[in-house]
């Protein structure tokens, strides 16, 4: 079967050059004393979690694609792909068949990331107890680690919104379909990033709730009344179809929008047309105008 991949001299090209400002050379080593321990130690070229998103501004549209739908099997091959498509941060899936009902990956998956790509790693922690494993996703090249408000998964939403910036990440936080935005409140003030789900999670594919979309306004009006400015990304069911509706251009607020580009393309000649032109036409979705018949 014919699959995206970009073969190994783009990899490793990619590995050398690309890189924006200021990194360093340093021998790390990996390791946390959780239900697993990484041993590896590995010469790598660092760059801080923070400067990798800082060189995206708000007022970009940024699209980060799901690895959710890739093929594991062929993992580094299908990021390298959507980010020659032109793709901006890429979205990682943590879900521990506890808080959500299924089971992706964990922190070695985002450790043999790392050097795959220089995008943000946008890293989605649909887990029970968050602060036990923060440390081990911001180890292992998470740029951004987003944890849930919901109690049945982080019980010290602030305490842990507050570790994550304190190892160097920026912090998101988490808002099911049915969570009301006051459960935030109170930390608006510390989040780097919101990230509005627009279906339930725990797999992709799903339609996109529609009364998400007041949320999203009125989380853009509880930022504006509280003075903060985070990201705000919306994540489920958003194609070229539908982002107008979570991209509110009349101001320079910036929306993220994750998922619905299918990493798990097996023929490489439609694979990266396809992709550019998902990413572009979310980028550039336009409500669909009634024309007179
Ligand atoms: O976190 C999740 C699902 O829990 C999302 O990131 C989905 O993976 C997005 O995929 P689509 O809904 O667009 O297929």
């Amino acid at each position: 079967m014919a699959t995206a991949s970009l073969g190994s001299s783009t990899l490793v090209q990619s590995q050398v050059s690309g890189f924006g400002g200021g990194f360093r050379l340093q021998k790390q080593s990996l390791s946390h004393s959780n239900s697993f321990t990484f041993t590896r130690k590995k010469f790598r070229t660092i760059v801080t979690a923070s400067s990798r998103v800082d060189k995206f501004s708000k007022s970009d549209i940024i699209v980060s694609p799901s690895i959710l739908s890739a093929n594991f099997a062929k993992l580094g091959e299908q990021v390298k792909a959507v980010e020659l498509a032109g793709c901006d941060w890429i979205h990682v899936d943590v879900m521990d068949g506890r808080f959500v009902p299924n089971i992706t990956i964990g922190p070695l998956v985002v450790d043999a990331l790392r050097p795959v790509t220089d995008l943000p790693l946008d890293v989605h922690l649909m887990i029970v107890e968050p602060d036990q494993r923060v440390p081990d996703f911001v180890k292992a090249g998470a740029d951004i680690v987003s944890v849930h408000c919901e109690q049945s998964s982080t019980i010290h939403l602030h305490r842990t919104v507050n570790e994550i910036k304190s190892l160097g990440a920026k912090a998101g936080v988490v808002l099911n379909p049915g969570t009301p935005l006051t459960a935030i409140e109170y930390i608006l003030d510390v989040v780097d990033l919101v990230l509005i789900m627009s279906v339930n999670p725990g797999f992709g594919g799903q339609s996109f709730i529609e009364s998400q979309v007041k949320k999203i306004s009125d989380l853009r009006r509880l930022c504006a009344e509280k003075g903060v400015n985070p990201w705000i990304e919306v994540d489920g069911g958003v194609g070229p179809k539908n982002a107008y509706k979570v991209r509110h251009s009349e101001t320079t607020w910036s929306f993220l929008l994750c998922g619905d580009l299918t990493l798990n393309l097996e023929d490489s000649s439609i694979a990266q047309e396809y992709l550019s032109c998902a990413i572009k036409g979310i980028k550039t979705s336009k409500k669909p105008v009634a024309v007179a018949v």
